[in-house]
């Protein structure tokens, strides 16, 4: 369990953080200023709150009433920043050796090959980072904290400097070392689909204020918490299982109670869970069930609310039970439909747009 309750004032800005979680990743979500890295400062040692605590399974890092401030060596944490900091003049072998040197002997419970085997950097242990491609540093970097057996993980926007191949070759890296490892993670991203597809717990943060703790599927499909305006980020999170029927030309069925979503790509056997990312702006809404036409995704649903922003409209659309999908339309396409609250609408989307950087198969049936 990781509890952080704490204010910090920095020049104009002031934090103001509360949240708990019990199990696997807690991401710290927001827009750029916001109070993630000040926050993961403040947990990590680099920074001290003003007031308040910070506590990993009931041992405080920081506990301003109590006067607890354990430095940041004594916290046994695992930092990996956007860029991987590795040691320009040691060898993978020897970055990774060096995360294993903080180790105290007695907790080295995590095993030097079972690791390599893990990040796949077996091939690489001879090389200087500076023959490394940006995606074989960050696993190293993830590496070389794992090894140093740490009691918390903090990822600060491991991903933000890689292009979206190489996201997609770690992100089921940093799932492997999230279920196999089991170290608690604190994650900062500003990337809706790493919290949807690695995070139990998401924390958004505007303006140095918590806006929402919870589990991400609640947290981006509801019109009244998604974050921010801009519908370019506007997006929704749908739980599905993949269905029986077989996949067809590349593309994977899913079935979610609103019906069928296909997908590009191949997701788990029948009746393994599926979460699936869907921007807004992919969405396209029809009074009347299509036929004809190219798009085989088809959910059916009514709108719950409408949310006008000058020519831009959002429209929340619920499904069955108890989900819901944000569509971005033009004002002229919402009073063409004659859309209002209650009305039957079909929601439509391509495949094309869901791929695996939309789905996630295995973070449920790892919980
Ligand atoms: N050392 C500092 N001195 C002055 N202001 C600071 C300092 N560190 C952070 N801030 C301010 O605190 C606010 C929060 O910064 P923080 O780095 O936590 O944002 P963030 O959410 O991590 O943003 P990003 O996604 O861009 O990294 C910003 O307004 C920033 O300018």
């Amino acid at each position: 369990m990781i509890e952080v309750d704490v204010k910090r004032v920095i020049g104009s800005f002031s934090l103001d953080v509360a949240f708990k979680n019990a199990t696997g990743v807690t991401a710290l979500f927001g827009h750029s200023g916001s109070g993630k890295s000040v926050t993961l400062g403040i947990i990590a040692g680099l920074t001290q709150p003003d007031w308040g605590h910070v506590r990993l399974n009931g041992e405080a890092f920081v506990d301003t009433d109590a006067g607890v401030r354990l430095p940041v060596s004594r916290r046994r944490i695992g930092l990996v920043f956007q860029d991987a900091n590795l040691f320009p003049h040691m060898s993978v072998r020897q970055n990774l050796l060096y995360g294993r040197w903080f180790a105290p002997r007695d907790a080295r419970r995590i095993d030097f090959d079972a690791v390599v085997e893990t990040l796949g950097i077996g091939n690489l242990l001879s090389r200087p980072p500076a023959r490394l491609s940006g995606g074989e540093r960050q696993r190293v970097a993830i590496g070389r904290a794992l090894l140093s057996c740490p009691k918390l993980l903090l990822f600060d926007e491991p991903l933000a400097a890689l292009d979206m191949q190489r996201k997609l070759e770690i992100m089921p890296l940093i799932e492997r070392v999230r279920d196999e490892f089991r170290v608690p993670i604190v994650y900062v991203t500003h990337a809706v689909d790493e919290v949807v597809r690695l995070a139990h717990c998401v924390v958004i943060i505007e303006g140095g204020r918590v806006k929402f703790v919870g589990e991400p599927a609640t947290a981006f499909s509801r019109l009244a918490s998604a974050p921010g305006e801009d519908r370019f980020k506007l997006s929704s999170v749908l739980e599905a299982r993949v269905a029986t029927q077989p996949p067809s030309h590349g593309l994977t069925p899913l079935a979610h109670p609103g019906g069928l979503i296909w997908v590009a790509g191949q997701f788990g056997a029948p009746g393994a869970p599926a979460r699936v990312v869907v921007n807004a702006t992919d969405v396209i809404l029809s009074l009347a069930r299509p036929a004809e036409i190219s798009t085989r995704s088809v959910l059916a649903g009514k709108v719950a609310r409408i949310r006008q922003s000058g020519a831009l409209v959002t429209v929340e659309i619920e499904l069955p039970e108890n989900s819901s999908l944000l569509a971005a339309i033009t004002r002229g396409a919402m009073e063409d439909l004659s859309l209002q609250t209650g009305t039957h609408v079909y929601a439509l989307f391509k495949s094309a747009a869901l791929d695996d950087t939309a789905v996630s198969s295995d973070l449920i049936a790892a919980r």
